[in-house]
């Protein structure tokens, strides 16, 4: 008889709980990546839980961290204003969730360019990610920007890197040349980090 495999299902009742279970995930020396998008999916965004996080800025989209993750990960929410964009860019090595709190995004994938930077960037697909969706990339997926083309909405997402990571490259899409840039935090736990702007110029 076939054997049935039971993995376990979570489900994150409130942003608190999905912090708790993400630091129980992440104890371990495994990690599932399934495991972490369904729980994340299983999360109903409630904005009164993630507000105190959610500090948007006129110009760029800002990166707010939530939780360290005790050092494995690194828990953020991002606020996108209207028309607010990411350049074309990489994620260091590391595995990237993207849950929608709040509003739509559109992910863009491209491929890597060549070694020479030769010409202008293959762009492999894009979606529309809408409130509750959790996206997964990382570096050998490709490349990805992200945009919340609404000119009337804002838009808010909670992302997880692991393991934590504070910059990137950054790509031009018609030559493929890469920038690497460093990333910081507009707010950390909910408090403006002193002297920070927004996201720099570079991945906008
Ligand atoms: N990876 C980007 C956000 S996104 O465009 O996926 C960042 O961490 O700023
Ligand atoms: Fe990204």
């Amino acid at each position: 008889m076939e054997q049935l495999v039971q993995t376990e299902v979570w489900k994150a009742q409130t942003l608190q709980e999905l912090i708790q279970i993400l630091h129980r995930l992440f104890s371990g020396d495994k990690v599932s990546v399934e495991e972490v998008q369904a729980l994340m999916e299983s999360y109903e965004s409630s904005a009164v839980e993630w507000m105190k996080y959610a500090q948007f800025d006129q110009y760029r989209y800002t990166r707010n961290l939530v939780d360290k993750g005790n050092g494995k990960f690194n828990l953020m929410i991002l606020c996108w204003g209207e028309g607010h964009g990411s350049s074309i860019h990489d994620h260091t090595d590391s595995h990237c969730f993207m849950k929608i709190l709040q509003g739509n995004l559109k992910e863009t994938l491209f491929e890597w360019p060549g070694k020479k930077g030769t010409g202008a960037m293959t762009k492999k697909s894009e979606r529309v990610l809408e409130e509750n969706q959790c996206a997964y990339i990382n570096d050998s997926i490709g490349l990805h920007r992200v945009e919340n083309t609404s000119h009337t909405e804002t838009a808010v997402s909670l992302h997880l890197y692991s393991p934590p990571f504070d910059s990137c490259n950054t790509f031009d899409q018609r030559t493929g040349h890469k920038h690497k840039v460093k990333m910081t935090f507009y707010s950390q736990f909910g408090e403006r980090t002193p002297g920070a702007t927004a996201v720099s110029q570079e991945n906008n």
